[in-house]
């Protein structure tokens, strides 16, 4: 039990609590920057009962490895890999956001607001949906950095499922909002997330 306190512990388990604060403080923050205080709730933290246990269940597995398998975690190269993947999936997600400004919105919209513009420059140009892009990257990354084998896998399928649903319900209004435009914008620009056309 005394590995959940060494050197290799604290540094990967510290390194994953600052990743969890960070990514949902910021997006809360973000929210209301970009909103206003008043449009903003605390969902905008993106914390539902499933992530919270899908957090909780990857900590103990974490927890069980390095008292039973202290060697798992030993593997800096892998570890460092998933803290790069946390790094770059945070970076590509926020850039969205701020890209997209007004038009971002946590829920999918199924009316049209009248703020609510196509978005197609900077990262957009590259990937239609570079926050979902960003949010695998992220959420694949706090598994690999932790040396998780199993969550990693089970991560990388479950959130990959989610967004394989949410794309295509999210385009069906986007095209009812912006017609050819967003047709076009599809046909030419790659959805960002593997296997989803
Ligand atoms: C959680 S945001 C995700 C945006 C995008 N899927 C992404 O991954 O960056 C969902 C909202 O963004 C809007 N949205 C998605 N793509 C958009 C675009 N290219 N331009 C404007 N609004 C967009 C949708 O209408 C929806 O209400």
């Amino acid at each position: 039990m005394t590995e959940i306190f060494s050197d290799t512990g604290f540094r990967q388990l510290t390194q994953m609590f600052l990743a969890i604060i960070f990514f949902h403080t910021s997006e809360y923050i973000l929210a209301i920057a970009i909103h206003g205080a008043s449009k903003v709730t605390l969902s905008s933290l993106l914390i539902s009962k499933h992530y919270a246990l899908a957090m909780l269940i990857s900590v103990l597995e974490y927890i069980a490895e390095i008292v039973f398998f202290p060697g798992l975690k030993q593997h800096w190269w892998i570890s460092n890999f998933g803290l790069t993947m946390i790094i770059l999936g945070e970076i590509l997600r926020k850039t969205a956001i701020i890209t997209a400004g007004r038009s971002f919105t946590h829920l999918i919209k199924i009316r049209r607001e009248e703020h609510h513009k196509l978005v197609t420059e900077g990262v957009y140009q590259i990937m239609r949906h570079p926050s979902y892009s960003g949010f695998l990257i992220w959420s694949v990354g706090t598994q690999v950095m932790l040396c998780n084998p199993i969550s990693a896998i089970a991560f990388a399928v479950v959130v990959w499922r989610f967004f394989a649903e949410r794309i295509p319900y999210e385009e069906h209004y986007l095209k009812q909002f912006f017609g050819r435009q967003y047709v076009e914008y599809a046909q030419r620009v790659p959805s960002g997330v593997p296997f989803v056309n």
